[in-house]
């Protein structure tokens, strides 16, 4: 780890990208790199190169070839491992990857970009990956540079299936990237949460919660009940198996480096698109964004989070800017040893959960500017750290309206959903309160020194400086986000959205008052006291109303 704390050293973003830059001379001169001679500029090392990325039918693997198609045109060609899925085949899944919205600006530049897309078919839970030989062969022969994105990210996976593709899985990627001939490159994705054990997290790779090979061993014979039971006492101190497998991953990963030139980046909760290709680009529910979609649709109307957290999202295209400025150094300098990025806004831009919670506002505000199709409520929705708070508003806001409202389907003859929906929605907001309940501090200095080795073009065309980043515009784009690229609805339909939106602020205001007069005459009924207060009330109105009746009539 030699390399690492020299790097560690290396500056810090508020800092001076000189200064990082000067410490990295002394990097260079014990790597085994291209000093002395002109730099290539990024997409000049990508030109004529053959890429082979995993996951890129995903979230991040999408941005990621749309962005290297995009900002390195020359690219020679993009090999990706997909499988087929849900009844399609890999072709089908291929073509319709690339229709999506989030390919207009490629598409636009080359009509023929799908020409530079080579889909290899591959299920990467099984022994050698199912690749067929002819492929591998392919592969061996021309591949330059790898991306590896894909991986499970559910929390809830079981602990054998999570180990088969996170860690077997990657196992098997890092044995045939040995045998590429050309390859340059071996680019990783982790997660900064691999080490969420630990306060302070540093570019290193942390010792494995167990060696690896041992646990594969010893799962082979379990059947997955023993394995269920005997999860928890494995992932000890971490929240789930997806964190716990990702460690041992990044330690597996390390084992090449020796023979491979390895980068490994840890991106934190990975958000919408800041700025490109446009912002707001989104198009899934995990993390904040089932979180932002529950809160429009007004489902969702209290959360758990330590206001003084540091909420620590990272946008998509940060994170793959700074994956390709890493494969382009990690080629063109070759480290020694695999050299880690975290990837995260908290030491630079920090932001609050508090922040979210005063954004909230914005949230909501936004949400009703441009609401979101047939809500269930109008949106309202509260951060708080307190539990039993928490669980108050739970209560009231989200069980209690449940209810009256599976009461009103059931009376209309209709299925019950809402309690079912609160349900899943409980236990997904239960998995993501860990990481909004806590605080991390992660060193991101080899991000800083990576910036300092950019052209000043190239830190515009893979931009990931932060410190630009406005939240709340951020987080007003995340929002309108999810409402075009998830929930793919029409902005021209706003307008209907709204005229719900008033419709359910007329019911609420209807439902309260009766509620009001319904308790009200249930108290007169029972009680003398109440029927006094009643009358004082009632009477004091009275007189208040003569009064500026009076005061009026005297002025005029
Ligand atoms: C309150 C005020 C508002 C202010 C906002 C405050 C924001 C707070 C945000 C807090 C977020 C904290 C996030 C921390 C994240 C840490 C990240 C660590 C970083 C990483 O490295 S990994 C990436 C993160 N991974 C995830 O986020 C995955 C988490 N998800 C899961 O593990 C599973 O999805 C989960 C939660 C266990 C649920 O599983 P299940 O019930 O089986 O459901 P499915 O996932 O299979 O989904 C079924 C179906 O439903 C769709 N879906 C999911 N969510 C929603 C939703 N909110 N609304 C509508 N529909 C939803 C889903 O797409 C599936 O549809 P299909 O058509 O595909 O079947
Ligand atoms: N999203 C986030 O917030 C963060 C993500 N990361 C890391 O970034 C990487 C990408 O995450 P993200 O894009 O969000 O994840 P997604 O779930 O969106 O994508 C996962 C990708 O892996 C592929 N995959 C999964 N299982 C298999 C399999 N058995 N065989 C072949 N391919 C498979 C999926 O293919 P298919 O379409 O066929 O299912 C998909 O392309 C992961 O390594 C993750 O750990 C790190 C930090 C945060």
């Amino acid at each position: 780890m030699a390399m690492s704390t020299e790097l560690s050293e290396a500056g810090t973003l508020d800092g001076s990208l000189e200064q990082a830059a000067d410490r990295q001379t002394g990097l260079t001169d014990i790597c085994s790199g291209t000093a002395g001679s002109r730099m290539a500029s990024v997409a000049e090392y990508y030109a004529g190169k053959n890429v082979l990325i995993t996951g890129a039918t995903g979230f991040m693997g999408k941005v990621l070839v749309e962005k290297l198609l995009r900002s390195c045109p020359e690219v020679k060609a993009l090999y990706i491992l997909v499988r087929p899925k849900a009844g399609q085949s890999m072709q089908q899944r291929v073509s319709d990857m690339m229709k999506c919205k989030l390919f207009d600006r490629v598409r636009e530049d080359n009509p023929d970009f799908h020409q530079k897309i080579i889909p290899i078919s591959s299920e990467l839970m099984q022994p050698g990956l199912a690749i067929s030989p002819e492929d591998v062969e392919k592969l061996t022969a021309c591949i330059n540079i790898v991306f590896h994105c894909a991986a499970t990210i559910r929390f809830d996976e079981p602990l054998k299936h999570a180990l088969q593709l996170n860690v077997i899985a990657t196992q098997q990627l890092l044995s045939l990237a040995q045998q590429m001939h050309h390859l340059e490159a071996f680019i990783h994705i982790s997660t900064a949460y691999a080490n969420c054990n630990r306060k302070y997290i540093d570019e290193v790779i942390y010792p494995p919660p167990v060696e690896p090979k041992k646990l594969i061993e010893s799962l082979e014979w379990m059947d997955d009940g023993i394995v269920r039971d005997i999860t928890p006492r494995l992932i000890g101190n971490r929240p789930n198996t997806y964190t716990y497998t990702k460690a041992l991953a990044e330690y597996v990963v390390q084992q090449e480096q020796d023979k491979l030139n390895i980068g490994i980046i840890r991106p934190s909760i990975v958000g919408a698109s800041w700025q490109e290709p446009f912002p707001g680009w989104i198009d899934n529910f995990n993390g904040p964004s089932g979180v932002f979609i529950a809160a429009g649709k007004g489902i969702l109307r209290t959360m758990r989070a330590n206001n003084d957290a540091v909420a620590d999202l990272i946008p998509v295209d940060v994170v793959i800017n700074l994956t390709l400025a890493a494969g382009w150094y990690t080629a063109v300098h070759r480290p020694k040893t695999a050299l880690v990025y975290n990837c995260t806004t908290g030491g630079i831009n920090p932001f609050h959960w508090g922040e979210i919670g005063t954004y909230a506002h914005h949230v909501m505000s936004s949400f009703k500017r441009n609401p979101l199709e047939q809500a269930f409520r109008r949106p309202n929705a509260n951060i708080t750290s307190n539990y039993l708070i928490n669980q108050y508003w739970i209560l009231v806001s989200h069980k209690f309206p449940a209810l009256i409202y599976d009461l009103f389907l059931r009376l209309s003859g209709q299925k019950p959903q809402m309690m079912r929906i609160f349900n899943r929605l409980h236990k997904a907001i239960s998995l993501l309160e860990y990481f909004s309940s806590q605080d991390w501090e992660w060193n991101s200095e080899n991000m800083s020194m990576l910036m300092s080795q950019l052209t000043p073009e190239d830190r515009k065309t893979f931009n990931f400086d932060v410190r630009q980043l406005n939240w709340p515009e951020y987080i007003e784009n995340y929002c309108i986000g999810t409402k075009k690229y998830v929930l793919n609805e029409d902005m021209s339909d706003i307008p209907a959205a709204r005229q719900h939106l008033r419709k359910l602020r007329n019911i609420r205001y209807t439902f309260n008052t009766l509620l009001v007069v319904f308790i009200w005459r249930v108290f007169i009924a029972r009680s003398q006291m109440a029927r006094n207060i009643w009358y004082f009330v009632v009477s004091l109105c009275f007189k208040f109303l003569s009064y500026f009746r009076a005061s009026s009539t005297l002025t005029n």
